[in-house]
């Protein structure tokens, strides 16, 4: 299927920033089946920075990050095409292994999803199978540590993981992630289902992992938008003649300006509230 849109305006063609760019996308489109999910996106990702895609429901920002490691292959009916570039190489080349690429490019998900093991399992069980040979004790302690939840579990580290509170779990989540240290972390929505408190610690967490690693975040939360990224990207989704309503990308730019300045009418309009 062929898409009928053609990107509205010059600011959401390929930009790159100042800071060289740990991944980026050439014409990547998504489908499930016949239907266009997401249409022919080409953009950046700066290294160590936080970049959040933000947009109406529906509009894709779940399936452009699945596409960044992988994860859509394991929806039967999904096809990408275009290219998703890494350390040089098309993700989607022939030769690549998704199970490495998961080891680069980790994942949180809205839900925190600790397995049904111990604290310190949590940590060295998925460290273990992904080869690393680190000193386990002393990669679950780092790895605690730079969530900030080692003083918090340090006592009770073969306590069941499922045990701790939402934003524990979550930081826990985040943990298991890091000790794999990947390059690049992806998160999709990890605050949506906390508390305030818990919320802000996760916010704060992500920008004390920016000195270590690029992050890619997919909020509805615009003013967390505003409060953790340095780049924002502007989604939208758009019904084509075939009444296909596919996502594609509107704006993208330093933060500051997506919330303060957008070039786009329709970014303008999302980001005051009066979208629709
Ligand atoms: N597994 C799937 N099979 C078929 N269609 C899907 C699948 N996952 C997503 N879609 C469709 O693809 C489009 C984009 O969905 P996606 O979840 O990526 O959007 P989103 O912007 O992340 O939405 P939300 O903000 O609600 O999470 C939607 O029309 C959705 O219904």
């Amino acid at each position: 299927m062929s898409s009928a849109h053609s990107l509205p305006n010059t600011s959401a063609k390929k930009q790159s920033f100042d800071t060289d760019a740990i991944l980026h996308t050439e014409n990547l489109s998504v489908y499930y089946g016949d239907f266009l999910a997401l249409d022919n996106v080409s953009m950046d990702f700066p290294r160590k920075q936080i970049t959040a895609l933000i947009g109406p429901s529906g509009c894709g920002k779940s399936t452009l990050i699945r596409c960044f490691n992988r994860l859509n292959d394991l929806i039967d009916t999904c096809r990408v095409k275009g290219k998703v570039i890494y350390r040089d190489k098309n993700l989607y080349g022939s030769k690549v292994d998704p199970v490495e690429v998961r080891r680069h490019i980790g994942m949180v998900f809205q839900k925190p999803n600790p397995f049904p093991k111990s604290i310190y399992e949590n940590i060295a069980y998925g460290a273990r199978i992904n080869g690393i040979e680190d000193d386990m004790d002393e990669l679950v302690e780092r790895s605690l540590q730079q969530v900030g939840l080692w003083d918090e579990v340090k006592d009770k580290l073969d306590s069941n993981g499922l045990s701790l509170s939402g934003g524990q779990k979550q930081r826990l989540c985040i943990a298991r992630a890091v000790a794999l240290k990947p390059d690049i972390i992806l998160m999709d929505e990890p605050a949506s289902s906390l508390d305030p408190i818990s919320t802000s610690t996760i916010e704060s967490l992500i920008q004390d992992l920016k000195e270590n690693y690029s992050i890619i975040i997919v909020t509805h939360n615009m003013q967390q938008a505003t409060r953790v990224a340095d780049y924002t990207a502007f989604f939208n989704a758009e019904e084509s003649e075939k009444g296909n309503r596919y996502g594609y990308l509107v704006e993208y730019d330093k933060t500051e300006v997506i919330f303060n300045n957008p070039q786009e009418k329709m970014t303008k309009k999302y980001v005051s509230g009066r979208f629709g």
